[in-house]
């Protein structure tokens, strides 16, 4: 095959550049060709990932991972209709650390796209042998959203929030606001990313930029679900927020109630999940402290066997029970989202969404998209909400909610 030639060649120029460079050729080059693209590093490892959708087009698709090819999903957290999630297809892949590059056999095919996709590898030669010096281009809208609510209308929404928990409305429910911060001159996609990989080695770091979307950055510390090459299915509730610092040791830090309870909200959750489908052979181990940073959070990790339990859909089944979980939206489900409807008045578009790899080398790990922001041409959206109960302080979420968007301000600065 003729471009695998061409790939050969475009290897050979890559294995000696820096590794911010490349990275940013990438993006420069889905930028002018209108193509999806998606950058992630697991938490706990330094290799990164990168894969680039030749298609050109924005595949919308049903989170249902089984059908699904191997690639990356970025979903929104509200999916009314179902079929609004966003999928990367792995035409193109980068390996920071291997410096390997890899094409689906998709590329090799001898269907209508094969002359496109030959063109599209040759001029990703070309963007290679120029040099780089400018700044990382991606993907925006052209507009941000308008309305950004300050302090008093949060606070009013707690409270709001506080007395439908007193009535029995729900029981907990989670309150988000956003925060629009002015890029400084120097911004720098790729930098940006390489400062939250090393800010934060727990969290799953990701950018995502889709054209017509927009571009989402974010290091979010809560896996969704994982099921990876032998077959286990891992989810987490984690919840309870407050703020350590380096040397803080997780064994010493001390809950209140308020975050005890807030938490083993989100662990009965998941367990009703459990039992709604009949599935009583789960291992849970937790809570315990985790560390997202200059946060602590309270954690139970879950875990099922789905062979020996004879489930193998069921990272399926549980992304469609436990998203949005109660972590991020409230419980019971429905009323806490009808409350996040009629209060927040903003789209929370992907933010508590979820986003990540699916069956990528055999494997799928998709997680809670938090600590996150949108980016702009000159300025990016800050999300960030506050689980609240009945026993809950207005001021004291308010400043919840600045801690968790303290995340992305400070690789920002
Ligand atoms: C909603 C967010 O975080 C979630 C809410 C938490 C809480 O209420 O204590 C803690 C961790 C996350 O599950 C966020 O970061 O915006």
């Amino acid at each position: 095959m003729e471009h695998l030639k061409d790939w050969e060649i475009l290897k050979d120029q890559l294995i000696n550049k820096d590794e911010n460079e490349v990275l940013s050729q990438f993006f420069n080059f889905a930028f002018h060709h209108n193509l999806s693209i998606a950058l992630w590093r697991h938490p706990h490892h330094t290799e990164k990932h990168l894969i680039l959708d030749l298609s050109g087009a924005i595949n919308y698709v049903k989170a249902d991972l089984e059908e699904l090819d191997d690639g990356f999903i970025l979903s929104p957290f509200s999916d009314e209709g179902e079929g609004r999630n966003i999928f990367i297809h792995n035409h193109l892949y980068y390996n920071t650390e291997k410096k390997a590059l890899k094409t689906s056999p998709y590329l090799n095919s001898e269907d209508n796209n094969h002359l496109k996709l030959e063109k599209l590898l040759a001029n990703l030669g070309a963007t290679f042998n120029q040099p780089n010096g400018k700044k990382t281009a991606f993907h925006t809208l052209k507009n941000s959203p308008v309305s950004v609510d300050g302090k008093s209308h949060y606070l009013g929404m707690v409270q709001k929030a506080i007395e439908a928990i007193k009535a029995g409305k729900f029981n907990k429910v989670v309150p988000a606001r956003q925060q629009k911060v002015t890029l400084k001159a120097g911004f720098d996609l790729i930098e940006t990313f390489e400062k939250s990989c090393q800010l934060y080695p727990n969290a799953l770091v990701s950018v995502v930029s889709v054209p017509g979307i927009g571009t989402w950055l974010g290091a979010t510390p809560e896996e969704l679900i994982s099921f990876d090459r032998s077959k286990i299915f891992r989810t987490v509730a984690l919840a309870g927020t407050q703020k350590i610092n380096d040397e803080s040791d997780l064994m010493e830090v001390a809950w209140r109630q308020k975050e005890i309870e807030e938490q083993a909200m989100v662990s009965r959750y998941i367990i009703n999940c459990f039992k709604k489908i009949r599935l009583r052979e789960f291992e849970e181990k937790g809570p315990r402290t985790a560390r997202a940073g200059e946060l602590a959070h309270l954690k139970t990790d879950f875990l099922v066997d789905t062979v020996a339990t004879n489930f193998p859909q069921l990272a399926t089944v549980m992304l469609k029970l436990l998203h949005p979980t109660s972590a991020v939206c409230g419980m019971p489900k429905e009323p806490a989202r009808q409350f996040l409807l009629d209060n927040e008045n903003f789209d929370r578009s992907f933010f508590s969404g979820f986003l990540g790899p699916v069956n990528m080398f055999e494997e799928t790990h998709l997680f809670v998209n938090i600590r996150c922001m949108q980016l702009f041409a000159t300025e990016a959206i800050l999300y960030a909400g506050a689980g609240v109960t009945a026993i809950s302080d207005v001021e004291k979420e308010w400043e919840e909610t600045n801690l968790k968007q303290q995340t992305m301000l400070k690789v920002l600065s």
